[in-house]
């Protein structure tokens, strides 16, 4: 059984809307809406925990749930105040016979059935993968006063996405070491790195974008119009 966390208990801070930006309006539905109906239409997910900030129950419940009438979100959680606290919430409500989990950015409303199957395939063959995609540009490690450090090889450098999939029992107990040693990360992955357990990327997309900042939101709708039009 494969299970899929989705969060979309953040403030959305950078997105300096009046609304958490889960909620806005992406071409005909909200951004959330849009991420919940690629996992509730992928055949590999069984089951959708959505992770929401309790605040925001009404709004996601009038605006999501009683509109759109998702079959496989099984649990409706409570965030925390960081990501890595909702996730750990969402952890703890996955279904016993889950042997996979995927953990997805609800910003990223791009994502693909494609993306998903390759990301369950990584799972199951090397137990902790993450999406990505090859850097395009040219990266500088910098020091505090910014200067220059170095310049990494290109080849080395990948951006990370979501989803980032794992075998139930490797991602409960990178979570666990994670408390004990008082390690805060920004994506799931490093958690798994901090343990000392190994990561495989699996091939993302650059169109699955994290709608972050206000020219975000112009980009994915410029890349929904376009996919509407091929
Ligand atoms: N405490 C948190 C923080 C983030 N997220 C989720 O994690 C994803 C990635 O986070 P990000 O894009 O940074 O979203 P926000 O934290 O909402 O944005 P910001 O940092 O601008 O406030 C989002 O889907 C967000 O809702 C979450 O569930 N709980
Ligand atoms: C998990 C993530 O989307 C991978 O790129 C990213 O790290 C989330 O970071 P944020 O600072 O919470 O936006």
């Amino acid at each position: 059984m494969n299970s899929a966390i989705i969060l979309a208990a953040g403030k959305g801070a950078r997105m300096k809307a009046e609304l958490n930006k889960q909620y806005l309006v992406l071409k005909d539905k909200p951004i959330i809406a849009h991420t919940l109906t690629v996992f509730e239409n992928c055949s590999l997910i069984d089951e959708i925990i959505l992770v929401i900030n309790p605040e925001e129950k009404e709004i996601c419940k009038k605006r999501i749930l009683e509109r759109f009438k998702y079959k496989k979100i099984t649990q409706l959680v409570s965030g925390g105040s960081e990501r890595q606290e909702s996730v750990h919430n969402g952890l703890n409500a996955v279904d016993q016979r889950a042997e996979i989990v995927l953990i997805h950015d609800g910003a990223r409303p791009l994502v693909t059935s494609k993306i998903i199957e390759r990301c369950v395939q990584g799972a199951k063959a090397y137990g902790a993968v993450s999406a990505g995609v090859p850097i395009k540009e040219t990266i500088k490690i910098m020091t505090k006063d910014r200067f220059v450090q170095y310049t990494p090889k290109r080849e080395d450098v990948w951006i990370t996405q979501t989803p980032q999939a794992f075998r139930i029992d490797i991602i409960r107990e990178a979570h666990d070491f994670a408390i004990r040693h008082e390690v805060l990360g920004t994506d799931d992955a490093m958690l798994v790195e901090h343990m000392g357990a190994k990561v495989k990327m699996v091939e993302g997309d650059y169109e699955n974008l994290k709608i972050t900042t206000p020219e975000d939101l112009i980009a994915a709708e410029a890349i929904l119009g376009y996919k509407r039009r091929i």
